[in-house]
């Protein structure tokens, strides 16, 4: 599998403007740097008429440009490698990778081999959605973790007393790499699942609670999905998206019974909790 290493060259406070639209393209890794926004995304995923609409959009206001690589699976490992650093969410959970030391003094220790699955850009929503689940019950929970990644929800959720968990992706490499993390945090038997919602056999009804940490498109097309999954008194935790995007998302939500409990925001990018009546 190889990757497209996009970098958008544009003064730092255009960067903002340039991450929001790429992850709408599916973009779903970036780095800031100082002049320059990196961009990553599956090779096959990638449309370069989609960029180049996108630049040029914002031409006159930012004067920005673009160049594009592809590059090889080892290699964004190394780069990983270089620019991973361990989220720490309140004081009670840390999310680090094999290579960082452990922090006993953390309620929850989540250890993964990070790979692909999430970027620095979009550290802050999972840290909202981690923070989201530490203020909730799992205990005993069916739950499904959309969009798994590393798996990091789904182990949080294991860790915050769950007892049935499922994740999906469509990304072969996070199959691989959710699989293997959660080998790491002690959870057996996790059935993850290859592809899109509706392209993979689930029931009805059963979770008590569908996790979905993905992008403002798939999640818009996708909630009456998970809406189906639930049944009264479910919870669907959402996010990927900007806070000027809340409004269109609980609107897709109330046309599918599901009712905002909650909404935690960093750095512009919101988490909601909705519950299904
Ligand atoms: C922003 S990452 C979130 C990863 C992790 N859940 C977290 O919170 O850190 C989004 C993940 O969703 C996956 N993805 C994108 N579109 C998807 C879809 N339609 N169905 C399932 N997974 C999808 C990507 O491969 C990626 O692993």
């Amino acid at each position: 599998m190889t990757f497209i290493q996009l970098t958008i060259n544009c003064a730092p406070e255009y960067q903002e403007i340039f991450l929001a639209e790429l992850a709408e393209i599916g973009f779903d890794t970036f780095e800031e740097k100082e002049e320059e926004l990196e961009a990553y995304i599956a090779s096959e995923l990638f449309q370069e008429t989609a960029v180049r609409e996108v630049v040029q959009r914002y031409k006159e206001l930012t004067q920005a440009k673009y160049s594009y690589q592809e590059i090889e699976k080892e290699n964004w490992n190394e780069e990983w490698e270089k620019n991973y650093h361990p989220i720490e969410v309140e004081g009670k959970c840390r999310v680090r990778a094999t290579f960082h030391e452990a922090k006993p003094e953390f309620k929850y220790e989540i250890v993964i081999i990070p790979k692909m699955s999430f970027g620095t850009g979009h550290h802050a929503t999972t840290y909202n959605m981690l923070s989201l689940e530490m203020e909730n019950d799992f205990q005993g929970k069916s739950v499904l973790d959309v969009g798994t990644g590393t798996g990091v929800l789904a182990i949080m959720a294991h860790k915050l007393g769950a007892t049935h968990i499922e994740a999906t992706d469509v990304d072969d490499w996070c199959i691989e790499n959710s699989t293997e993390n959660f080998g790491l945090n002690d959870m057996v038997d996790v059935p993850t699942h290859q592809g899109v919602i509706d392209e993979i056999k689930l029931n009805q009804g059963q979770y008590n609670v569908v996790l979905a940490n993905i992008n403002k498109n798939v999640l818009l097309v996708e909630i009456p999905s998970y809406a189906k999954l639930l049944p009264a008194g479910g919870e669907l935790y959402l996010s990927g998206f900007y806070e000027s995007d809340i409004h269109d998302i609980t609107e897709k939500a109330k046309e599918h019974n599901l009712s905002l409990d909650k909404s935690v925001i960093k750095d512009n990018w919101a988490a909601l909790k909705l519950t299904k009546y």
